[in-house]
């Protein structure tokens, strides 16, 4: 049986990454897509002389031709611009949405069947751009944040109470920004919910709110920190989990930002809720319950996602 086929909108950082970690995970063949001539060319050669140290086989190819995406089943998003040091994720919006419209249209042509996974910022509204511009059903567009937000709520847990991260859980929901909404009463250590490691003393309810805040600012952390660019190896590790979960029909349980329409009282709109992700994409989202606080927080973001989306429509007429 043919190995599927990956492809990777955007070389740079990200896209680098997530080449390296589909070989070496031997996810497909792997085509890296980028509008800077030699970068995805470079990095696929790079990539593919690690093959015989990893032992992977993948056919690892750099492109600078839509045409080289032609029938992919997954394609990755990163294609456009990152912040740095004191700008917000909105800023990218103009810029990025430019980019969206290229690379939706170049999927729509191509690769009509794949799974898209849009990594771009602003996430929440460039995702529901490119899936307007793609065309594609709304079950095979989905953005990737709320994996990589749980992972650093998972990561900051895991640091205080000194415990394995496999053996923490948590769900960060609601857009990717600085409204997003980590979820402390469905985050637990083995089942345990963090409410009650406060209750039994692991913590202080003062510790968790900061560790609930630092999870809102991780990408301005690490912004802060590089100072060139943003993070992409838990975004890429993140993405890839995705698109494992796509390729081998796995029903993951994950939070992402999905087209929801009438779940979470939602009248179609990107935003990150549970899902469940299968062959056919996303195959269910999960409606969980939330509490009046929670709900309160949970709005606030939806309302913060809704603006970004007006913005864009007043920015391309195409979309309104
Ligand atoms: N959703 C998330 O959780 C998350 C996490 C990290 C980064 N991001 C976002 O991902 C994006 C990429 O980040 P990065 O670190 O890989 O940036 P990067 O600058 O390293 O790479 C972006 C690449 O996109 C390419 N590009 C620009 N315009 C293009 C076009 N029209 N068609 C094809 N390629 C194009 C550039 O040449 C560059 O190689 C940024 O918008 C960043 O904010 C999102
Ligand atoms: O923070 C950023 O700009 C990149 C990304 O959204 C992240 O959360 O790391």
């Amino acid at each position: 049986m043919a190995r599927p086929k990956i492809a990777l909108i955007g070389a740079g950082q990200i896209g680098g990454t997530l080449a390296h970690l589909a070989a070496i995970k031997e996810l497909g063949d792997v085509v890296l897509f980028d509008i800077a001539e030699g970068t995805p060319q470079g990095k696929a050669l790079d990539i593919a002389q690690s093959g015989p140290s990893e032992g992977f086989d993948a056919v690892m190819k750099g492109a600078n031709s839509y045409e080289d995406i032609a029938g992919a089943d997954v394609c990755i998003v990163t294609a456009g611009v990152p912040r740095k040091p004191g700008m917000s994720r909105d800023d990218l919006l103009g810029i990025n949405l430019k980019v969206m419209k290229s690379v939706g249209e170049g999927i729509k042509q191509h690769a009509p069947n794949a799974f898209v996974i849009c990594i771009t910022n602003p996430l929440d509204a460039m995702v529901w751009a490119l899936r307007e511009f793609s065309g594609l059903p709304h079950n095979k567009v989905v953005g990737m944040a709320g994996v990589l937000d749980s992972a650093r709520f998972r990561h900051f847990l895991s640091v205080e109470f000194n415990v394995s991260m496999r053996d923490v859980t948590a769900f960060v929901l609601g857009g990717h920004g600085d409204t997003m909404v980590p979820l402390a009463r469905y985050s637990t250590v083995a089942g345990i919910p963090l409410p009650d490691l406060v209750a039994m003393g692991w913590t202080t309810q003062e510790r968790m709110d900061g560790i609930i805040q630092r999870t809102r600012d991780g990408g301005a952390e690490i912004v802060g920190l590089l100072k060139t660019g943003s993070a992409f190896y838990a975004p890429a590790t993140s993405a890839i989990e995705m698109a494992e979960a796509y390729l081998k029909d796995q029903k993951r349980l994950l939070p992402c930002a999905a087209y929801v329409d009438g779940a979470f009282g939602l009248n179609g709109m990107y935003v990150g809720v549970p899902t469940i992700i299968g062959k056919d994409g996303i195959e269910r989202i999960v409606d969980i319950k939330l509490n009046p606080d929670e709900q309160a927080m949970f709005d606030k973001s939806v309302d913060a996602v809704k603006g970004l989306v007006a913005a864009c429509k007043g920015i391309d007429p195409s979309l309104a």
